[in-house]
């Protein structure tokens, strides 16, 4: 396949199967969620968020250039800060607060759901585990995230008003940050991948990790709907 084809496989994946299609998303995003869900949704994509400078760490760790250990190295700090009190973590824990969730329950792990722990752990060990051509190209949803972001911000804005605008900064700092971060991915795969083989293997890590963001939302989603099981009036188990 010509490099332009692949672009357009790789786009196509990355759009028809992203998570902003899953019911818990439109539904979020239409301003349908109560307070009490939507604090679920934090809470639980806190733990993907605090995941995210791990999982680029063991990424770093398999380049071979200082120019490429460079470049990701600068996703591991856009995350943790490079000093105490910035970066997309802590932005993330302001979200939290804006939404009353307290940093110490966020920061405990206390809550997450175990189908979230088990598609964020996926998504570590698959890029642990796998070449550097598979976990770059795993990272290429955030070629579909920008629009994600401004639709957000737009969303809570106009539906959540009882949120302090001023915990949306992640959302509007990940806007340009998942542009360039998915440019610069996506010029790493075109480079790389340009057997048949290794062009199949990039689309297959894109697909997995467009399952991994629709299974958390699935475990947001399910957390309390009526148990089949005990009846409607109990919800199911929870940690
Ligand atoms: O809120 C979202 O919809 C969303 C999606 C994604 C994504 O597409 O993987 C990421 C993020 N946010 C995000 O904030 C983020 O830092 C991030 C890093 C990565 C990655 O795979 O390296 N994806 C995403």
């Amino acid at each position: 396949m010509g490099t332009a084809a692949f672009e357009a496989r790789l786009r196509t994946i990355a759009r028809e199967r992203y998570h902003d299609r899953h019911p818990f998303n439109v539904a979020m995003h239409e301003g349908r969620l109560t307070p009490d869900q939507l604090r679920r949704w934090v809470l639980n994509r806190f733990h993907y968020q605090r995941h995210i400078p791990i999982k680029d760490a063991l990424v770093l760790a398999k380049f071979d250039t200082r120019e490429h250990r460079r470049a990701w190295l600068r996703r591991v700090q856009d995350h943790d800060g490079r000093v105490e009190g910035e970066g997309g973590i802590e932005n993330w824990l302001r979200l939290g607060e804006a939404v009353g969730l307290d940093r110490e329950l966020l920061l405990s792990g206390d809550e997450v759901l175990p189908g979230v722990r088990l598609a964020v752990e996926g998504y570590v060990n698959f890029c642990r585990l796998g070449s550097p051509l598979e976990a770059v190209a795993a990272s290429l949803t955030e070629l579909s995230a920008p629009g994600i972001m401004l639709t957000r911000v737009d969303a809570f804005e106009r539906h959540y008003r009882w949120i302090d605008p001023a915990g949306l900064t992640y959302f509007r700092n990940r806007e340009r940050e998942g542009r360039r971060d998915s440019g610069e991915a996506l010029d790493l795969v075109l480079s790389w991948a340009t057997t048949a083989a290794d062009q199949d293997r990039a689309a297959a890590a894109l697909s997995f990790k467009c399952d991994v963001l629709w299974s958390l939302l699935d475990a947001v989603a399910h957390a309390d709907t009526a148990d089949p099981v005990t009846g409607p009036d109990r919800v199911r188990w929870r940690p």
